[in-house]
């Protein structure tokens, strides 16, 4: 069952289309991902979901009942949502449980309390219902902030930038965190972030967008993979394209020789490009090598090396049993791997 479904949503600021037909389905108990570049529209996509902003064009339903369309608008109190926005910060005069219950002022006081309790068990914090926000941690304070999303039960989460203003040490720690509390909720959810690595680990979906449409939506590896666009395969991580020739659905020829698809490329007869990723190259020194050292980074357990490879840089990691010298010249060879091949239109 879809829990929410959106479907050719427009919205506009001062004639500008900031969602244009945006189309997108949450299914049940799915933590789906809006990731894209600064001002491609997520937060006000969020901001139409949850009622902040009336739509031009196109409906928003949640657990199939309609929300938003031309002929109905729900205010967001009546909704059912949850929200957790990066600004949305815990009441400071009240107590952890206090901020928890906060929303659940209709219920009975016994019926409350033990709602509290379930909550401060499922963040498990179960010892600091009395505590004061500014006497927890930013881990701890964004669980509370959870648990107040998830208190009065809603239909569906929307969580703008939840863990931008977490420590980085302590933030993929978190993530896994809060979303075992909100797989145990049985909860879906729509989920804003800048980085691709908290997408990455927080999301069971990703849609990319750019300019208030979704490019594509996957599951990560799937869209990291075998993303349908440049635009795609660029925004999830950096690359070069070789020039390739289709040889069979298991084999290409590049530039840098042949090239094996781990898995199966669809037929096209055409030629085109290959977009590889740094972890697709391997270097070995080689004095008849082509390319050659142009920096060179420690990162611990690993070097990174600069190389121009086909006349675009590329960092190419590489452990520390075989360190190459600034100006060595080296050869880069293309490992088997999910091919991102892109036929010349
Ligand atoms: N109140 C407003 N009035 C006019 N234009 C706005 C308003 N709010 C947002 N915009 C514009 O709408 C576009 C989309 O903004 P939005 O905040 O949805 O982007 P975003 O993808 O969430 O960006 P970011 O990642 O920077 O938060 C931007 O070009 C922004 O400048």
């Amino acid at each position: 069952m879809s829990s929410l479904s959106i479907k050719n949503l427009v919205y506009r600021y001062h004639n500008q289309a900031v969602i244009d037909q945006l189309s997108l389905t949450v299914n049940s108990n799915e933590i789906v991902c809006l990731l894209g570049a600064s001002g491609c529209g997520k937060t006000t996509t969020l901001k139409a979901i949850a009622g902040l902003i009336k739509p031009e064009s196109g409906c928003i339903a949640i657990a199939d009942q309609c929300i938003s369309d031309e002929h109905c608008f729900l205010p967001p109190e009546q909704r059912n949502l949850g929200m957790m926005f990066q600004d949305y910060a815990l009441f400071p005069h009240l107590t952890v449980a206090e901020n928890i219950g906060f929303g659940l002022a209709k219920w009975s006081k016994s019926s409350r309390q033990a709602r509290v309790e379930e909550m401060l068990a499922l963040i498990k914090l179960p010892d600091l219902a009395n505590r004061y926000p500014h006497q927890l941690s930013g881990g701890q304070q964004q669980r509370v902030a959870i648990a107040r999303a998830l208190a009065y039960k809603p239909t569906f989460l929307l969580l703008d930038e939840p863990f931008s203003n977490i420590d980085h040490q302590v933030r993929f720690q978190l993530i896994e965190e809060i979303r075992q509390i909100i797989k145990a909720a049985q909860v879906s959810a729509i989920f804003v972030t800048h980085s691709k690595e908290e997408a990455f680990a927080f999301a069971d979906k990703l849609a990319v967008m750019d300019q208030g449409r979704i490019l594509q939506i996957d599951e990560p590896q799937a869209l990291f993979s075998h993303p349908n666009s440049k635009q795609v395969a660029e925004f999830l991580g950096n690359g070069i394209y070789l020039a390739a020739s289709y040889n069979n659905n298991r084999e290409l020829t590049t530039e840098l020789g042949l090239l094996e698809a781990d898995l199966g490329l669809a037929q096209t007869e055409q030629a085109g490009q290959v977009y590889v990723r740094p972890h697709h190259l391997t270097l070995k020194a080689d004095q008849q090598g082509q390319h050659s050292v142009k920096a060179r980074r420690f990162m611990g357990e690993q070097f990174f090396y600069r190389v121009d490879i086909a006349g675009q840089e590329i960092e190419i990691a590489a452990n520390t049993n075989a360190i190459f010298e600034i100006g060595q010249p080296v050869t880069a060879t293309l490992l088997p791997h999910p091919v991102n091949f892109f036929a010349q239109s």
